[in-house]
């Protein structure tokens, strides 16, 4: 996509100490629907991520996601597939009211202990618009003809 008058929402990036040096979070190619997150980890200190082991990764930065959206932290295929390395709770959620450091959740899945290096990429952010609702409590839900419904009821 070649963007002549961007009009896309603005990400604010705030960089940490720890974030010095690194990349910006960028698209890949032009069409990604992520934006791949660098680790932050000390240079000369990476982390190591035994297997069964889970690990909070920083990313050197705040972000400042624009009011209405989310960012939705997931994982990359290529870490997952060859090296077990997901994200525990992912999607990871970053509010937009959220002012710390954004962090990845990562879990070693595999069988060989996992490094990460300062710089590599370990996770990719997607931004989505968020719907807030207004929560009303009633004393009857409306009737359909799928009502209680689920969990296999249509069928294979
Ligand atoms: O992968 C993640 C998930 C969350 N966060 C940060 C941003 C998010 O806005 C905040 C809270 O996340 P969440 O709501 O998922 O966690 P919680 O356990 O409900 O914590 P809280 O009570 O702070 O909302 O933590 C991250 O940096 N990375
Ligand atoms: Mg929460």
């Amino acid at each position: 996509m070649t963007i002549h008058n961007d009009i896309r929402p603005q990400l604010n990036l705030v960089r940490l100490p720890n974030g010095e040096g690194l990349d910006l979070p960028s698209y890949e190619t032009s069409g990604a629907a992520g934006m791949d997150l660098r680790a932050a980890v000390a240079v000369n200190e990476p982390m190591t991520l035994a297997p069964g082991k889970r690990a909070l990764v920083p990313t050197g930065f705040i972000f400042e996601i624009p009011d209405g959206y989310e960012a939705q932290v997931r994982p990359r295929s290529g870490l997952a597939f060859k090296h077990g390395i997901t994200c525990l709770n992912t999607p990871g959620t970053i509010d937009s009211d959220y002012r710390g450091e954004v962090k990845v959740l990562l879990v070693n899945l595999g069988d060989e202990p996992f490094e990460i290096t300062r710089g590599m990429r370990i996770a990719q952010m997607v931004i989505a618009p968020v719907t807030q609702v207004r929560v009303a409590e009633i004393s009857e839900s409306s009737s359909t003809a799928r009502g209680a419904g689920g969990f296999g009821s249509t069928g294979a």
